[in-house]
């Protein structure tokens, strides 16, 4: 049986750690405002966009929100991202991903002033997390290290297995678990003996984008596993990249898809803005 982890409630301590920040720099007569950008009418990102802006009210952090269309244009989207870096009453600047595919997406992360960078997407933002600066980092990533610490899992030393190499996940993840003396390997699509690698993680995480890919037989008997993906079935049931009622029975902590990291990518966007105003704020 293994141990529930449970993001819906470390998520919520640190969102109350953020209120009381978010409160006594109020006092200090100090606004916190996020700039939310979201281009077309993708139903899982209006799901993502409206819970963060739940958490923004909850927290006490101003959410300004762009809700534009599909046929937003690239420079039409650059000139709004460019006003609100001019902005100061505009502390952090989140544009939702994925961008409609006629819009460059880089070129876009590129002109987020990286001291509004609340996402950890610009390359200064990756730059400082690669080489253990201080900056943002990215959200889901960071928000899993503080899901690992604050429920006692220890990470150094422990050989750590990612699956996925995406630029806001697997990539990050694996360098964020690096600098906590992680022994990391980052597998992907091209990867060999997948499930010979992932049998010998200690702490297996899964960002591959493929409803319950991962069963009993990628994972090491009292192993943590830590389930990135998000899917929704015909019935909007909602499911991850691990097949959980499989791996819970071997893992000794396994995270639940919701309630796992869904809600600590939200928690930690909150403490960036905090970390943005503290930092850049005037
Ligand atoms: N610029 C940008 N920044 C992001 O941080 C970003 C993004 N683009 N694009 C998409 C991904 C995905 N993401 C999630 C946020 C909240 C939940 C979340 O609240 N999940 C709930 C369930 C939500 C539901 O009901 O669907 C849970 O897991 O319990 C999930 C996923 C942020 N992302």
């Amino acid at each position: 049986m293994a141990k529930i982890i449970d993001g819906k409630k470390i998520s919520a301590e640190i969102k109350d750690e953020v209120k009381e920040e978010v409160a006594a720099l109020k006092k200090e007569g100090k606004e916190i405002a996020l700039a939310v950008i979201q281009v077309g009418a993708d139903p899982a990102s209006s799901v993502y966009v409206r819970n963060k802006k739940r958490a923004c009210e909850y927290t006490g952090i101003r959410s300004v929100s762009y809700e534009l269309p599909e046929e937003t244009t690239q420079e039409e989207l650059m000139k709004i991202v460019k006003e609100c870096n001019e902005d100061a009453a505009v502390n952090g600047i989140l544009v939702q991903l994925p961008l409609p595919k006629h819009i460059n997406e880089d070129e876009v992360l590129l002109a987020i002033d990286p001291k509004k960078d609340v996402d950890g997407f610009h390359p200064v933002s990756v730059g400082n997390m690669v080489i253990g600066e201080d900056g943002f980092l990215p959200c889901t990533p960071a928000g899993i290290i503080q899901l690992l610490k604050r429920s006692g899992v220890e990470i150094d030393g422990k050989e750590c297995v990612v699956i996925g190499r995406s630029n806001i996940v697997g990539k990050p993840m694996s360098i964020l678990l690096l600098r906590e003396n992680g022994t990391v390997t980052t597998c992907h699509s091209h990867t060999k003996n997948l499930k010979e690698i992932c049998k010998r993680a200690d702490i297996l995480v899964a960002a591959i984008g493929k409803p319950k890919f991962i069963d009993d037989s990628y994972v090491k008997e009292g192993a943590v596993v830590i389930d990135v993906g998000i899917h929704r079935n015909e019935n909007n049931k909602l499911c991850g990249d691990v097949d959980f009622d499989k791996v819970e029975p071997v893992a000794s902590a396994i995270t639940p898809v919701p309630g796992g990291v869904g809600p600590m990518t939200i928690a930690m966007l909150m403490k960036n803005c905090v970390e943005s105003k503290k930092l850049f704020g005037e």
